[in-house]
């Protein structure tokens, strides 16, 4: 395993999280730091055991073994709905949208302080608007018609309502079409600014590239690299090591 590079105090680590999913033995043994305000990229190949690992980080599966500390407290015996209480917001992989419910509905139903449209917050939801046009132009519209991307899009910015001191975040690009992969990036650049402490798994190293300060490697369900996003982008050799990646993930 490299050595971590030197990072600023974390707001959430796992150490030594082992997890169990009936009998079988997923991860073993995680090692991870969330640095506070800055984005920590979670690859790996498929199966390495990064979804697992936010579901783990959610209390969706029990940690057999090893700790997990949130903002200085252990997290790993509260139950899910105290985890998201304590100001985690989770955009799982199949996105979690309620498609019978109008984009506005599903909007509402993520913000924990309103309970009404009218009563939330009018400069975070034109902020958003901004991010995601299409929420404005089908506000009133089920979520269930939008496309594939403008759904992700519709997860992300249920994330985003309200300010969070940490998000999950699985996978935004995938099944996108670049446009839309684009304009995802745009939106999390933006949310990045606002200095928001974010845990992104990722399989498309563009995004990756385009949105990680940190970023560590999992590999049959351990972290197996830690370290700036900036050197392993520097570094062909580690990529290929590690992601098996080759030059046409830079194009
Ligand atoms: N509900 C489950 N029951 C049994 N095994 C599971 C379950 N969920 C995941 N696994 C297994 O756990 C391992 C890790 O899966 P996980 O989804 O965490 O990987 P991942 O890195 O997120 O991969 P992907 O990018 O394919 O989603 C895989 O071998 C997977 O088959």
């Amino acid at each position: 395993m490299s050595a971590p590079s030197q990072l600023p105090t974390p707001l959430l680590s796992l150490r030594g999280v082992h997890t169990h999913i009936g009998a079988y033995h997923i991860l073993h043994g995680v090692d991870l730091q969330v640095p506070e305000g800055q984005v920590t990229m979670l690859l790996g190949r498929n199966g390495a055991g990064k979804t697992t690992t936010l579901r783990t980080i959610m209390g969706l599966w029990r940690a057999s073994q090893g700790q997990l500390l949130f903002n200085g407290q252990s997290i790993e015996k509260v139950s899910t709905p105290e985890i998201a209480q304590r100001d985690i917001a989770y955009v799982p992989e199949n996105m979690g949208i309620f498609a019978d419910l109008t984009v506005a509905e599903n909007l509402l139903l993520a913000a924990r302080r309103a309970r009404h449209l009218k009563a939330l917050d009018a400069q975070r939801l034109e902020w958003l608007f901004g991010l995601f046009p299409a929420l404005k132009k089908f506000w009133l519209y089920p979520a269930g018609k939008l496309s594939g991307g403008q759904k992700q899009m519709l997860a992300i910015a249920r994330a985003m309502i309200e300010p969070r001191r940490l998000l999950l975040i699985d996978e935004p690009s995938k099944g996108l079409a670049p446009a839309m992969i684009r304009s995802m990036i745009t939106a999390l650049q933006a949310l990045k600014a606002t200095r928001t402490t974010v845990l992104l798994v990722e399989q498309n190293f563009m995004v990756a590239k385009a949105l990680g300060d940190h970023v560590a490697v999992m590999d049959d369900g351990r972290v197996v690299h830690a370290g700036a996003m900036a050197e392993l982008v520097a570094d062909e050799a580690l990529q290929q090591r590690l992601l098996g990646l080759s030059l046409a993930a830079h194009q």
